[in-house]
């Protein structure tokens, strides 16, 4: 059984679970997010949380995310790189809801926006949803930013998936390359490729797996560790 996936086979886990389980990817993004709010309100309790969401499925993770943690009492502030309308999918879906349930949200316009700084300087955990494993290449503007002023921040540092920026900062693929320095990296389905060499944990802290309901017989078949 191999011990860590690839984020191709990461991703593939989610297209059995919709395309040959019929699993709704609204039900696996419900999952991944309460699952990973649920334990970062038992690790922070309380905490103000700031979410950083970006374009694709792992920001849309950060929006149910937002809206558990609420729930379990703490207090959220939401900074996305993109309005609603600008997602789609289950990421549209859920970013609409945290938009009708009037979360706090500052979407970046501008990396200079002095609310960004003060957004930063005010958590408690920040917490990663802007890349997972659709990334390529290194960070583009404004990602770069925005990791690095989180990065510079006090805060404790949670990556959700993967660190935004690492694999190309893994993989040094330009000296400009920068990445999300997270305390704690909560992966969905199974520690991803590369995490458990060299020294990965630079940037991923201590990693957890976070299960996000798929059937055990599809991780079974795809040769994935289910404990
Ligand atoms: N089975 C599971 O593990 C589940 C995973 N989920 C989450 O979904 C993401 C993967 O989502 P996807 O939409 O495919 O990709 P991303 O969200 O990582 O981002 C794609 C988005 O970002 C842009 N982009 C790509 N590279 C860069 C770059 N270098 N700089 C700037 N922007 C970049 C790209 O254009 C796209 O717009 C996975 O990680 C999980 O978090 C499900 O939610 C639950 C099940
Ligand atoms: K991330």
């Amino acid at each position: 059984m191999p011990q860590t996936i690839t984020f191709e086979q990461s991703r593939r886990v989610d297209q059995v679970a919709m395309e040959h389980y019929a699993m709704n990817g609204l039900v696996l993004m419900e999952n991944a997010g309460s699952a990973a709010a649920r334990r970062i309100a038992q690790l922070h309790p309380g905490a103000s949380v700031l979410i950083l969401c970006g374009k694709g499925n792992n920001g849309g993770d950060g929006y149910v995310i937002a809206r558990h943690l609420q729930l379990l009492g703490c207090d959220v502030h939401l900074l996305a790189t993109a309005t609603p309308d600008e997602l789609s999918g289950d990421a549209a879906v859920n970013a609409r809801i945290a938009a009708r349930s009037e979360m706090p949200i500052t979407f970046v316009k501008s990396v200079h926006d002095p609310d960004i700084q003060a957004a930063m300087d005010a958590a408690d955990v920040i917490v990663d949803c802007l890349l997972g494993t659709g990334v390529s290449g290194p960070l583009r503007s404004p990602f770069q930013e925005i990791v690095s002023l989180a990065n510079a921040a006090s805060a404790v540092r949670i990556a959700m998936d993967v660190p935004t920026g690492w694999p190309a900062v893994q993989a040094e693929t330009s000296d400009d390359a920068i990445a999300f320095v997270a305390d704690r990296t909560l992966t969905f389905v199974a520690v991803k490729a590369g995490m458990n060499e060299n020294d990965a944990d630079r940037w991923t802290g201590v990693v957890e797996v976070i299960g996000i309901g798929v059937p055990k017989k599809l991780l079974d078949d795809l040769e994935i560790p289910t404990a």
